[in-house]
């Protein structure tokens, strides 16, 4: 099991999801739900360069899977009203590929360049003068006989995506006049998001309904679409087709997916932390055997939503459960909001783990 392994609420597009998110995907920065300060500064960025007639500052949007930067690339495109090229990445092994869509572009197209920390690094040097100058310089032939020639471009707009901004050069992050980073929605801005899915999928979701699964869908529209498809489901197979809160619930907890969002193996590991090792702390390796999982697909799986969902901390000691992992599991949680063994260490002395 890996972060994309395309559990009902990992963040990452399944391939046969691709196909549906397509149908669902907002045209216009004005369906584009949440994310308000990147859509006004957006929307002042693109009318100005409009205004200008010139192609707009190249974009990084950088951020988390499923929040919608290969829908704010596109849009980008139709609010401008250019055609858009789509490329990736991993897809430019050589600078020589780079080269071929680079002069392959109309005056004022937009070119996305999806996870952009992945670019090899011929090419991102390439990109450099491409993005600075419209230019880019076709090395002919090989050692002290090759010859540059320089090679002029239309101006355009690159669009660039990452979820690991981290991982991008200084010079590379340099030459983008405007970036975006993308939150986390909050649950009224996923209702929101479900409501435009219902209604394009002919779903009738009620408001507590999308109420139910917003709360579940980890802040992340993929997630939120993705458990409206299995609970509509439901809703036909099971009700009278109407997605309400009782649905939803009866729905989700068929497939596992608690209230909170959390899926059977993050489940798991809080349990195993609450209620075998006393709220922690604990080691990583201790936790994942006593899930019978391998320690990465705890870290890389399920301790990312749990921080975020503040239910765990990682201390030098090890992870330990907070208050809130107490409550969610339907237990008293500690006076003193630490985990119970150093409590009791506290308490009694006694440091043994609880079974
Ligand atoms: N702000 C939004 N309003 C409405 N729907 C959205 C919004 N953001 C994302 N979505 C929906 O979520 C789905 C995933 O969004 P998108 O593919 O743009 O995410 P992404 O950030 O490019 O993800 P990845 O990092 O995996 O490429 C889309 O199909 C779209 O329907
Ligand atoms: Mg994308």
């Amino acid at each position: 099991m890996t972060a994309d392994d395309g559990g009902l609420v990992s963040a990452a597009a399944t391939p046969e999801e691709r196909a549906f998110e397509a149908g669902l995907r907002p045209r216009t920065l004005s369906e584009f739900v949440g994310q308000r300060k990147v859509r006004e500064q957006l929307s002042i960025m693109l009318e100005g360069a409009q205004g200008r007639g010139r192609p707009p500052d190249h974009v990084l949007l950088s951020g988390p899977p499923g929040l919608g930067k290969t829908s704010l690339a596109m849009i980008i495109a139709e609010e401008l009203g250019v055609p858009l090229r789509m490329t990736s990445g991993p897809a430019i092994e050589r600078a020589g590929d780079l080269v071929a869509i680079l002069t392959a572009l109309t005056p004022g197209e937009v070119l996305f360049l999806d996870e952009i920390h992945r670019i090899a690094r011929p090419a991102e040097e390439l990109l450099y003068a491409a993005m600075e100058d419209f230019r880019v310089d076709v090395v002919l032939g090989k050692g002290p006989g090759a010859t540059a020639i320089p090679l002029d471009l239309a101006p355009f707009t690159l669009v660039g995506a990452t979820t690991r901004s981290g991982l991008l050069t200084g010079p590379l992050r340099d030459r983008f006049g405007f970036t975006a980073h993308m939150d986390f929605y909050g649950a009224d801005e996923l209702a929101l998001v479900l409501a435009r899915s219902a209604r394009l999928l002919g779903v009738r979701l009620t408001d507590d309904g999308a109420a139910e699964v917003a709360g579940r869908s980890r802040g992340t529209p993929r997630i939120a679409n993705r458990l409206l498809r299995r609970v509509r489901d439901y809703a036909e197979v099971r009700a009278d087709g109407v997605v309400s809160r009782e649905v939803a619930q009866a729905a989700l907890r068929i497939y596992d997916v608690d209230g909170l969002g959390l899926d059977r193996l993050d489940r798991a590991v809080l349990d195993a932390l609450v209620r075998r090792f006393g709220g922690g702390p604990v080691g990583l390796g201790t936790l994942a055997v006593s899930v019978g999982e391998e320690a990465e697909t705890v870290e890389d799986v399920s301790e990312p939503f749990l921080l975020r969902a503040g239910l765990l901390v990682r201390t030098a000691r090890g992870r330990v459960a907070t208050p809130a992992a107490f409550t969610h599991l339907g237990l008293e949680p500690l006076a003193d909001g630490l985990g119970r063994s150093q409590a009791s260490m506290a308490l009694s002395g006694d440091d043994s783990p609880q079974a």
